[in-house]
């Protein structure tokens, strides 16, 4: 079975659009717990446009489930990571100034930097995982940095099967079987909704954990937040 971990960026963009706690995000990662949701992930980017820094060690208290907190390993993150300790620490190469993730690591590249930082969260108890495209060198550069797992970026797979392409799964199908014989945890995510994610998770062996947010949240709108994740949890099953 693989793990839905919801993304409750969106949940915090709402609440910031007018400065007071509504929606209340401590709550609503509460319900989407009791929900059924395995995890809580967020996303605190330096400008702390939606989750903020404070959000995480708030979340850290109440949290049943796995918090898994993703971001680029700048020192203010590396720092509120070691502080709050979640389950689990993904490590995403974007800019300060993008609007979403947009890109994998290069694990080669920054081979010895991500070593350095891994190390660091490993010894604090934190599982470890990167961000990278469904490109086997990155998955292999990825298995040499010590992480415990790779997150699979998804964008590519989503437009391609939007588009009518299934075959966009196959680099993915791929990327995880190199993953399997590494003995690399397998995550994925970004764009993944309840019209890719069973033909994704079916797809691809070995995949543990899903996050997904920006669509989770939209199709909540209109189906409501406990059905939506009921879907997502059958779709997963
Ligand atoms: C790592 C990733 O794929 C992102 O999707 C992400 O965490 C979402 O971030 P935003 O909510 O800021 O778009
Ligand atoms: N790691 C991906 C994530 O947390 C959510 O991405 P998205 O569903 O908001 O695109």
């Amino acid at each position: 079975m693989t793990k839905l971990s919801v993304n409750v960026n969106k949940i915090a963009t709402l609440r910031n659009a007018r400065g007071g706690n509504v929606p209340d995000l401590v709550k609503t990662s509460l319900d989407v717990e009791s929900f059924g949701a395995q995890g809580i992930t967020i996303h605190p980017r330096p400008d702390e446009r939606h989750i903020r820094y404070q959000d995480a060690r708030d979340l850290k208290k109440v949290v049943k489930t796995e918090l898994n907190i993703e971001g680029n390993p700048v020192e203010k993150f590396i720092n509120l990571v070691l502080e709050v300790k979640p389950a689990q620490v993904t490590l995403v190469p974007d800019a300060v100034d993008a609007i979403t993730s947009n890109a994998g690591w290069d694990t080669v590249a920054h081979r010895s930097f991500l070593q350095e930082v891994i190390s660091e969260f490993k010894a604090n108890g934190i599982r470890t995982s990167i961000f990278v495209d469904p490109i086997l060198e990155m998955v292999e550069g990825a298995k040499e940095t010590g992480a415990d797992r790779i997150e699979l970026y998804t964008e590519a797979f989503a437009l391609g099967f939007k588009e009518g392409h299934p075959n966009a799964v196959k680099p993915y199908v791929e990327a995880a079987l190199l993953a399997q014989d590494l003995n690399l945890g397998l995550n994925a995510g970004h764009d993944l909704s309840l019209e890719n994610v069973k033909f994704f998770a079916d797809s691809i062996p070995g995949l543990l954990e899903v996050s997904i947010g920006h669509a989770l949240i939209a199709e909540a709108l209109y189906m409501g937040l406990e059905k939506t994740i009921e879907s997502y949890l059958k779709a997963l099953s």
